[in-house]
């Protein structure tokens, strides 16, 4: 039996709840390992430099790709977003279970490199629900909003490549849908 840990990504259109169901997940599965994304996005209020995410400038992010330092970034929306590739690297060596939380393009990435990773693509109940839900969260202008839904029709058309799909139409049952998995996942015969 492999004694390497998991690595799971969650991705999904943007304000589909995939945040929320990370920090809901935390108490879930407490021995789950967050990847921390690096960004050029500016902070929004309240987030903290290494915990939500690693704050770079443009050019610093340009030298961790140059460095090879990512496991995969992608360009959304304006900003870069990478994920570091040593950290996952290593919690999956020392057996433990990773999970990424990272957008569509990223994710099929990760899986031309890690094919044997798990793949859940979470999804809105409507798209009229994923509109209501970024607009409330109130972090984004018209544009940007606009922006982000016409990226979401898109996505939604790239679930395809994924293994799960997961309905967020109610946090807590999306968490027990994603924790099923990975119970699943860990009971499956290695072959
Ligand atoms: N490819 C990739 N996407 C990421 C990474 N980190 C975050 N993202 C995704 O980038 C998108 C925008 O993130 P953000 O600006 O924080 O907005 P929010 O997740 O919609 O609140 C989301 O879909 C994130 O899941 C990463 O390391 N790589
Ligand atoms: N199951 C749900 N039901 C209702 N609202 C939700 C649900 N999941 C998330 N939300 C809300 O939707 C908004 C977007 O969620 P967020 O986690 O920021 O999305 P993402 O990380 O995918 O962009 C937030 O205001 C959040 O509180």
């Amino acid at each position: 039996m492999s004694t390497k840990g998991l690595l799971i990504v969650l991705s999904g259109p943007s304000g589909v709840g995939k945040g929320t169901v990370c920090s809901a997940l935390r108490s879930l599965v407490p021995d789950l390992v967050y990847s921390v994304s690096a960004t050029t996005r500016k902070p929004r209020m309240g987030e903290v430099d290494g915990v939500n995410y690693f704050f770079k400038e443009r050019e610093q992010f340009l030298s961790m790709i140059e460095n090879d330092q990512l496991l995969e970034f992608a360009e959304y929306v304006g900003n870069y977003y990478g994920t570091p590739r040593d950290f996952v690297e290593e919690t999956i060596a020392n057996g433990k279970d990773i999970i990424l939380e990272i957008e569509v393009q990223g994710a099929l990435k990760v899986k031309e490199k890690f094919p044997e990773g798990i793949f859940i693509f979470l999804t809105p109940p409507s798209l009229d629900e994923l509109k209501d839900r970024i607009v409330g969260r109130g972090t984004e202008n018209q544009a940007t909003i606009d922006h982000r839904m016409s990226v979401a029709v898109d996505e939604m058309e790239l679930i395809r490549h994924y293994d799960y799909a997961v309905v967020n139409d109610e946090i807590n049952h999306a968490c027990k849908r994603i924790e099923s998995i990975i119970i699943a996942e860990h009971c499956k015969v290695v072959k």
